[in-house]
């Protein structure tokens, strides 16, 4: 399936310069949203994945359903002050702005093997930031997954070393 057709440019969000890639076009169509959810499938090949990471918002989209495929558990990674329990955090910045991101200092035991899924890896600040919570909690980090890869601004840079599977490249 041509999954470029199904994603939007919208110019100038959330910032003047900034051209978004809207996915909600994918989402909403039946076909293309189960395509796209069985390619990232694909993505991982057979490697035994205990735990799927996805960030807050987008990446909860997929990262879930990857969890169920893979008969793993999800960990959801979310903006600062979500969530209820204890935390560790990281400061990171992306393309149109900086924040915090945490998760659970449970959530993930030492040694799990751990999947990490974003909507798009853009200059990679986001991924960063959730490699070095994973392994703070002693995660070993099998893939991160994108679905769409900004190859122009060099995210994969920010985590080398690492394999990195993206859907879709621009
Ligand atoms: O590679 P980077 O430059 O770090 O950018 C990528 C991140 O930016 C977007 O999230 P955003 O923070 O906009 O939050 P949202 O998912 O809630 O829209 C996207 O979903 C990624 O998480
Ligand atoms: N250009 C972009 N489009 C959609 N999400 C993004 N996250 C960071 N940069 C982005």
């Amino acid at each position: 399936m041509d999954f470029n057709s199904y994603i939007r440019d919208i110019k100038d969000f959330p910032k003047e310069g900034i051209v978004f890639k809207d996915i909600t076009p994918l989402l909403k169509d039946p076909s293309a949203l189960n395509k796209a959810v069985n390619a990232l499938y694909e993505l991982v090949g057979n490697q035994k994945i205990n735990k799927v990471v996805g960030m807050e918002s987008r990446g909860f989209f997929f990262a879930p359903i990857l969890a169920t495929k893979l008969n793993a558990g999800f960990v959801p990674v979310r903006k600062s002050g979500k969530l209820p329990y204890r935390t560790i955090s990281e400061v990171y910045t992306l393309e149109y702005g900086e924040d915090i991101l945490e998760v659970h200092e449970d959530a993930i035991a030492p040694g799990e093997r751990v999947l990490i899924h974003d909507d798009v890896l853009a200059t990679g600040g986001t991924a960063q930031a959730v490699c070095k919570l994973v392994e703070k909690m002693g995660g070993e980090i099998v893939q991160f997954n994108f679905l769409i890869e900004l190859d122009f601004l060099n995210g994969k840079d920010q985590i080398r070393g690492y394999e990195v599977k993206s859907l879709l490249h621009y």
